[in-house]
């Protein structure tokens, strides 16, 4: 374990702050997860007729402060609020509308851990900005330390993740890491899987391909991930219609929109436990006003 935490310094890059009032650089060392820092964020969330203030330990659960009318208005009824890790390797819009669902509290968790392949791309500068640590993953060709994939599931372990949320990553993620966080990692691709999915399909090769094919029809898809690229179950789709003048930066710009309605619709429902697996295998989400409809 000991050669592990020294193994994972230099690759924990980003800055604790504490009510955004201290910031330490954690880049020498790999920071203990906010074990006694406390974020507070204030935010008013309002019911039927009370409102409600709720004041958060990112190690504790949530407690909620405040009077309100019916148990089932009570958010302490509700399941516990869950650990995300996201995985980006690019500007990150997804990540920072995720980020924004947890603050406005659209979405039950917090996002305890960034990691990325690119140091310095833009969705990690964003996390730096707020405090969120930024692991890389795998670490720069050549490195000196060595940081592997059992590292990383320690690493996560140690931020207490409960669900993987990739989010434009573009390096298959290690069995490893897969098995540590089974059915607990979701991933988003640009397209109508199963098409236009796989090896050498991510980013504006997908739009240009779906163009280049005639297909009338494309969207997201978020799905769990497994070994291969984008072959794990599909749990949520959108349609975006393909317009006969189209070009491939046009249907992204408008596949993007629904990624990011689509991806914090499905972390809500992640966090508030409301997959429901059938019997064949097929994940479903329940609607969080009628259990008995699936989304
Ligand atoms: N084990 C898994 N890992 C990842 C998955 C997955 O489903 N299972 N999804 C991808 C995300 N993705 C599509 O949604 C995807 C990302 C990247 C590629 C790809 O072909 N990558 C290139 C390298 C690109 C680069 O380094 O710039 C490659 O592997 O040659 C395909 C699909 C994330 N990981
Ligand atoms: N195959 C993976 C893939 O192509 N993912 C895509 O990368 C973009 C990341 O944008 P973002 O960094 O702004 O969230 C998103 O469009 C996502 O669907």
């Amino acid at each position: 374990m000991e050669a592990q935490s020294v193994a994972l310094q230099g690759y924990i890059h980003g800055a604790l702050s504490s009510l955004q009032t201290r910031k330490t650089d954690v880049s020498a060392k790999f920071p203990k997860p906010f074990s006694s820092e406390t974020r507070c964020s204030f935010q008013s969330i309002c019911s039927s007729t009370k409102r409600a203030l709720r004041c958060r330990s990112s190690v504790e659960k949530i407690e909620y402060k405040g009077v309100f009318d019916t148990e089932e208005d009570n958010p302490k009824s509700k399941v516990s609020f869950k650990k995300l890790a996201v995985f980006v390797s690019g500007g990150g819009s997804n990540f920072r509308s995720i980020y924004e669902a947890t603050l406005n509290g659209s979405v039950h968790g917090d996002i305890v851990a960034l990691v990325t392949n690119k140091h310095d791309c833009g969705g990690a500068e964003y996390a730096r900005g707020k405090g969120i640590p930024v692991i890389l993953f795998p670490p720069r060709k050549g490195a000196e330390e060595v940081f592997s994939a059992d590292d990383l599931v320690t690493a996560l372990r140690s931020y207490k993740v409960d669900f993987v949320l990739l989010a434009g990553y573009l390096k298959l993620i290690p069995t490893e890491l897969i098995k540590a966080y089974q059915k607990a990692i979701l991933n988003i691709h640009p397209s109508l899987l199963p098409a236009f999915g796989g090896k050498g399909y991510y980013g504006m090769k997908v739009h240009r391909a779906v163009i280049a094919s005639g297909a009338r029809y494309s969207g997201p898809t978020v799905h769990y991930v497994d070994e291969e690229y984008d072959t794990g179950r599909i749990l949520a789709q959108r349609v975006v219609a393909v317009l006969a003048d189209d070009t491939a930066e046009k249907l992204a710009a408008r596949v993007l929109d629904e990624e990011h309605k689509l991806y914090v619709e499905v972390c809500s429902a992640l966090c508030d436990e409301r997959i429901i697996w059938r019997e064949d295998g097929v994940p479903l989400i329940q609607s969080k006003h009628d259990p008995s409809h699936y989304l």
